[in-house]
């Protein structure tokens, strides 16, 4: 059983797919905060800009099997068939893998999905997926060291940038931390990258755009 937050068809907001059209699968739950205010403060990860609790969002639900899951994503999918372009889904949380196994991920790919995560990276991932984007928390070990984009929220004074950069990854970005301190940490975000230019900078575009 699958228990999910959301499940809704809009832009990619970050990482190096911004802009690209996808299903988000918000998978319910997370190792890192209970999602409650009232344990924020406590939590391991304690800048987290997302509702992640229950199973009340749109689309959202209890899935009892992988193939009434991937066909709930299918079924948010609105875009126009292509040939060169395959239907994209981002699997996000909460923490996905948690949930997402192998099942999962097979029963996206047969419904003709490229399927894509977003993840804390605390917990190993199954095969096949297309596209890993690892987020690390400060306090969390990574155990996911691999992947496609290594996207760091910026500043994390217990995380800076240099404890990731050896690891195997084909980009690496930097997310200026959303909240009270947004616009220092876009002008210390920005400082950086131009400084070591192996970072690039990650925007949360879609905050901008005013789209889910
Ligand atoms: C809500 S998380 C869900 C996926 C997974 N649990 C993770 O942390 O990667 C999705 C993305 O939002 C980022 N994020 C969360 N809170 C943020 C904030 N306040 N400012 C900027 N990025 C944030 C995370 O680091 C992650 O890359
Ligand atoms: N548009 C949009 N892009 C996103 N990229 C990662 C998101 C997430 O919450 O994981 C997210 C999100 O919530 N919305
Ligand atoms: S690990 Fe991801 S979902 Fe969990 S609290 Fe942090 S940002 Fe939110
Ligand atoms: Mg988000």
């Amino acid at each position: 059983m699958y228990r999910i937050k959301e499940i809704f068809y809009t832009l990619q907001g970050e990482g190096s797919h911004a802009g690209r059209p996808s299903v988000f699968c918000r998978f319910t739950s997370c190792n890192l905060w209970t999602g409650l205010e009232k344990d924020r403060h406590r939590a391991i990860c304690k800048f987290c800009d997302t509702d992640f609790v229950g199973t009340d969002g749109p689309g959202g639900g209890r899935f009892q099997t992988s193939v009434d899951l991937a066909a709930a994503v299918a079924k948010a999918w609105q875009g126009k068939p292509h040939p060169r372009s395959k239907p994209y889904v981002v699997c996000t949380g909460g923490e996905p893998l948690l949930q997402l196994d192998q099942d999962a991920v097979d029963a996206l790919h047969a419904e003709g999905f490229e399927v894509a995560i977003e993840t804390n990276g605390t917990r190993p991932a199954p095969n096949g997926i297309d596209w890993i984007c690892v987020s690390p928390k400060a306090d969390a070990e990574v155990v996911l060291t691999s992947g496609h984009d290594l996207k760091l929220v910026y500043p994390q004074p217990e995380a800076p940038p240099e404890r990731f950069e050896h690891l195997d990854f084909d980009r690496f970005l930097l997310q200026p931390m959303d909240g009270p301190d947004i616009v220092a940490n876009i002008q210390a975000t920005v400082a950086y990258c131009l400084e070591h230019p192996q970072w690039q900078l990650s925007l949360q575009t879609h905050k901008t755009l005013g789209i889910p």
